[in-house]
């Protein structure tokens, strides 16, 4: 490693333990799970406050899809008068409850730039605005969805009204009696669609392609724990052909209005693609009473509205892109192997945790809360075995 220039010397950061990069769920269960073992880590965060997604990019009625059991972190559960789906703000309310119960003590306002191993040292070099931190082990826990998806759609530029992406979209009470039209139908299309109508708006959701959705719950139970169960006993595409027929037998044939579902199963579909299934939480009934109408996709947007390729022209009064998320780790991990070039772990799941030279990961499994619990407790024991050795060394040594 070449040595921190003179006049930065005091800007240069020695890391005893890992560094995390990101105090989202994912960095406070890494952090959380290393204090357990007895590791120090520092905890770097672009935002000015943890959970920083949920805080400030996620809208007011959202509220977990799964259970709670199925959404808690290592070591400390949900309180157990929060309901069965908690809302985003008692969501929130665990995460600070979780850092301070641990005392985690992210540095804010710390946005990495830049991180490289130094091959020579065989320590990480991670650099943020003001700060050099250098340590053997690097922790990236940035989200799967770090960055709002805006794909380039002929004409968006020239459309004269508002055009929000769904991290920055709150509540339908901004879009009262607007038509609006919202590009894309996962779950946050959906959810977004469902909350414009609640707020007397008329959404015009686009549907490109192909989609599963589900129903939350069969018979008071979550679809999402009835799979898991299902996936223990039996093989994969039998429990999605069961999930399909209890989907058809509650919600009914969903090509008819427009939402075509792919030849392949939900489960298999999401272990392969990323691709999660919408788990309806009204849209759908909104969608058969016509309240929310589906398109096909829009060949151009005009300067007060848009053109679909079905040949149909409609004006609106403000877009709303629920066109997804992406990773950010190719605009600040230097020369790494172990991230393609979309910013995932190139090694899939359940190998993609950890990389060479002390690169982790922990987030990035594709499989939400659920996947995030499992990595953490993985890289802290790895970690920890390191640091038990080094430690062990040390003291021989003096
Ligand atoms: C609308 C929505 C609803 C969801 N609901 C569920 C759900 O019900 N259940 C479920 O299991 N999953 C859900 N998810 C998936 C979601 O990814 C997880 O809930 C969770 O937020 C992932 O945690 P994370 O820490 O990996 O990523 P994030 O929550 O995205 O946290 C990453 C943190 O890293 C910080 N960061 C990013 N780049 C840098 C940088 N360069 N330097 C420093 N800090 C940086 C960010 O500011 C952020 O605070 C949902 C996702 C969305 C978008
Ligand atoms: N309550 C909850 O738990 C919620 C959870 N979430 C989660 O957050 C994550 C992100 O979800 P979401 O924001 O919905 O993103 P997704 O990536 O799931 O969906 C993006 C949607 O946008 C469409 N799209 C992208 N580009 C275009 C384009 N150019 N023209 C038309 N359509 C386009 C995609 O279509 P195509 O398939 O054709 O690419 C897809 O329908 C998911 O894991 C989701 O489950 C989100 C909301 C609520
Ligand atoms: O809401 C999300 O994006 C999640 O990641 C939760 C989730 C993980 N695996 C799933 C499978 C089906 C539906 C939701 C999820």
């Amino acid at each position: 490693m070449g040595s921190c220039k003179e006049e930065q010397l005091s800007k240069c950061i020695w890391v005893q333990g890992p560094i995390l990069v990101g105090a989202g769920p994912s960095g406070l269960a890494a952090s959380a799970c290393l204090s357990c073992q007895g590791v120090p880590c520092l905890v770097l965060e672009k935002a000015d406050c943890i959970a920083s997604l949920w805080q400030q990019r996620t809208y007011d009625r959202l509220k977990l899809h799964l259970p709670k059991q199925f959404c808690q972190l290592p070591f400390l559960g949900f309180p157990e008068d929060f309901p069965k789906y908690p809302t985003k703000d008692q969501f929130i309310s665990y995460m600070e409850s979780y850092a301070s119960h641990f005392s985690i003590k992210p540095r804010f306002n710390q946005a990495v730039r830049a991180a490289e191993f130094d091959s020579g040292s065989g320590f990480w070099r991670v650099r943020t605005q003001d700060s050099e931190y250098i340590s053997r082990w690097v922790i990236v826990a940035t989200g799967e969805n770090a960055e709002p998806v805006v794909p380039e759609i002929l004409g968006l530029d020239r459309f004269n009204g508002p055009v929000v992406h769904t991290s920055g979209y709150k509540s339908g009470c901004e879009f009262r009696n607007q038509k609006v039209l919202v590009v894309g139908c996962g779950n946050s299309g959906m959810e977004v669609s469902l909350d414009l109508c609640r707020h007397n708006a008329v959404p015009h959701m686009v549907v490109r392609n192909t989609v599963h959705v589900l129903p939350r719950e069969i018979l008071g139970f979550s679809t999402f724990g009835i799979a898991m169960t299902l996936l223990k006993l039996l093989p994969l595409k039998l429990v999605d052909k069961i999930l399909l027929i209890v989907a058809s037998f509650t919600l009914g044939n969903t090509d008819k209005l427009g939402l075509r579902r792919p030849k392949t199963g939900p489960i298999e579909l999401k272990n392969a693609t990323g691709k999660t299934p919408v788990l309806d939480v009204g849209a759908l009934s909104q969608i058969r009473s016509g309240k929310i109408k589906v398109m096909e996709s829009v060949k151009e947007i005009t300067r007060n509205g848009a053109r679909f390729m079905d040949g149909q022209e409609k004006e609106f009064d403000s877009i709303v892109l629920a066109t997804g998320y992406k990773s950010n780790v190719p605009t600040w991990l230097k020369s790494c192997e172990f991230f393609t070039k979309d910013g995932m772990p190139r090694t899939p799941f359940p190998d993609g945790w950890k990389g060479e030279n002390g690169i982790y990961t922990i987030g990035f499994t594709r499989r939400g809360l659920l996947g995030t619990a499992s990595d953490a407790v993985k890289v802290a024991q790895d970690i920890a075995d390191q640091w038990r050795i080094m430690k062990q060394g040390t003291q021989e040594f003096f």
